[in-house]
């Protein structure tokens, strides 16, 4: 069976007194899990320390936003995956649109971390999805192709047995417009397809996420979907309500 995981991405948001009081309504509301830990929250890196120990004997993985491609040396407010391995981290994103887009990080770059996660130990939560420009010009299958391509170019397809990929189309982030069951769903499809002419058995166990605006109302619906193993969840993990909701609808 495929692993589900919720993931909360909390962007850049929170302070040490929010974050303490979203994880304490967590941990209470998020019934235990003993053999299969099924929810994660993604932290700025400066609460890595907090969140780890607030989150100890606990069924609520860690993980991170962002990491460098590098392992270490002089490169000025970077963080290295090793870091994280430091405080616990399970997970961190690559590859998120808002990098991609805002912060001008390459899919080449995006690969690069990936690997530098993995080598760490770390399993990389891999971001693809179109703008809706890309949409509308019909190349949402080659965009993601491309992005996916680029990971499997520099470290091969069976590296994504130990990954996650989200998809995430840019147009349904943070806009309130989530992507139908649908449509999600037949993007989720030709990804695993994909993967599956390369590696069919490794494509059958891949975790992939669905993430744009999803909230506790629609993530059951979605979540029923064949090729749609959990979400990777913005503004709704800040609300400790909806994001114990959208954990348990990844359970039932
Ligand atoms: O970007 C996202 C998660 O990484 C999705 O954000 P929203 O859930 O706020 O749309």
């Amino acid at each position: 069976m495929r692993k589900k995981l919720v993931a909360g991405n909390w962007k850049m948001h929170g302070s040490l007194q929010e974050n303490s009081t979203l994880l304490n309504a967590l941990v209470k509301g998020i019934p235990e899990l003993e053999s299969d830990p099924s929810c994660a929250v993604c932290v700025p890196y400066p609460y890595l320390a907090s969140v780890q120990s607030e989150l100890q004997n606990t069924n609520i993985k860690l993980g991170a936003q962002n990491v460098s491609q590098h392992e270490k040396g002089a490169y000025t407010g970077e963080v290295s995956a090793s870091m994280l391995k430091d405080f616990n981290c399970t997970y961190v994103i690559v590859g998120h649109s808002e990098r991609r887009m805002l912060f001008g990080e390459s899919s080449q770059v995006v690969a690069e971390k990936y690997v530098a996660a993995q080598k760490a130990g770390l399993v990389p939560i891999l971001c693809v999805g179109e703008t809706l420009e890309q949409r509308d010009s019909d190349v949402t299958e080659r965009v993601i192709n491309d992005q996916l391509s680029a990971v499997i170019t520099l470290a091969g397809v069976n590296s994504l047995e130990n990954a996650i990929v989200a998809y995430e189309p840019v147009w349904a982030i943070g806009t309130g417009k989530t992507a139908t069951p649908q449509q999600a769903q037949e993007i989720h499809h030709f990804i695993r397809q994909g993967i599956a002419a390369q590696n069919e058995k490794l494509a059958a166990g891949m975790t992939i996420l669905y993430g744009g605006s999803v909230k506790a109302s629609n993530a059951a619906e979605l979540f029923a979907m064949s090729d749609i193993d959990g979400g990777l969840i913005g503004g709704a993990s800040l609300i400790a309500d909806d994001f114990i909701a959208i954990c348990k609808a990844i359970r039932s």
